[in-house]
């Protein structure tokens, strides 16, 4: 089948468009009733307990999977009358799952410029000079320049994220997918995870962000929205401020949550009694 293409409007500004979405396995609903709209300069941050459907909600975004009702459109194209193949590649998505299909011995390098060409790991002898120099830079800016030529399996955690995150910005993405990018890093490597992901946030010339996390503490500066999905709805969607508040976070994770800020940074913990 061809590619059919159908701008959901005009707005070339819209990356993501979802109406009334829906995904069901067999009996369950992983989501349901989702509407979300996500700009080009607007950073989301989605927040909610385990299964409550973000990693899913992710999957649409990235062109991934499908929704069994509703509508999505991504980066203007309507899922289900799109080529996917060619959408793909103008997303750039940062998982686990990309994670566990990477081989152990792949170069770090290798991982990264081989994004630009649809693989993952090296498939040719030579890479473009240019490609390999790009890499390079997107490893210095994650701070881990000097494991380019070390093997993708005896990185740490918090070493494979940033090369992940490398790879998903080799494309020049016009969109970036972060599924819990700070997941069993340590406190430094969480922090200066954050504060390199801020840094993206606050450039205008970064791609729209959409960054999955189970932790307000995650949330890097300058994201300027947020979802909290439960039980695979939504229970608050908008501007930052206005969605993460005490009150929508223990009605997402169903505890009596008291909330702290300082620096443009959130902090919950449960209220303990007076
Ligand atoms: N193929 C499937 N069949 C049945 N249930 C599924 C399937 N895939 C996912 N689920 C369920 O759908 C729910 C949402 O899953 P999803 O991975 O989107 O949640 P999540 O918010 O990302 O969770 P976590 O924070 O634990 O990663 C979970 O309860 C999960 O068990």
């Amino acid at each position: 089948m061809g590619l059919v293409t159908e701008p959901i409007s005009a707005d070339v500004d819209l990356v993501v468009a979802m109406e009334k979405v829906s995904v069901r396995r067999g009996r369950t609903t992983l989501v349901r009733g989702i509407d979300w709209r996500v700009e080009l300069d607007e950073r989301w941050v989605v927040l909610g307990p385990n299964g409550a459907g973000k990693t899913t909600l992710l999957r649409l975004a990235g062109a991934e999977m499908h929704p069994t009702t509703g509508t999505v459109h991504v980066l203007g194209e309507k899922l289900g009358r799109t080529d996917v193949f060619e959408l793909r590649p103008r997303i750039g998505v940062c998982s686990a799952a990309l994670a566990g299909r990477v081989p152990p011995e792949e170069k770090v390098l290798d991982v990264v410029v081989s994004a630009g060409y649809g693989v993952i790991g090296r498939w040719r002898e030579q890479y473009d000079t240019v490609d390999t120099g790009r890499a390079e830079e997107l490893l210095a800016a994650l701070g881990i320049k000097h494991l380019a030529e070390r093997m993708f399996g005896t990185l740490s955690e918090g070493e494979r994220k940033r090369t992940l995150i490398s790879r998903a910005l080799m494309t020049d993405p016009e969109m970036l997918l972060l599924d819990e990018p700070a997941a069993g890093l340590d406190l430094g490597g969480r922090e200066d995870l954050v504060a390199r992901l801020s840094e993206f946030a606050l450039d205008p010339d970064a791609p729209a962000m959409v960054l999955v996390t189970h932790h307000v503490e995650e949330i890097p500066p300058g994201f300027t929205h947020a979802m909290l999905l439960r039980e695979g709805g939504i229970v608050a969607q908008g501007l930052i401020d206005d969605v993460i508040t005490a009150a929508n976070l223990s009605a997402t994770f169903g505890q009596d949550l008291e909330l702290d800020r300082a620096d443009q940074r959130f902090f919950a913990r449960r209220r303990t009694s007076a």
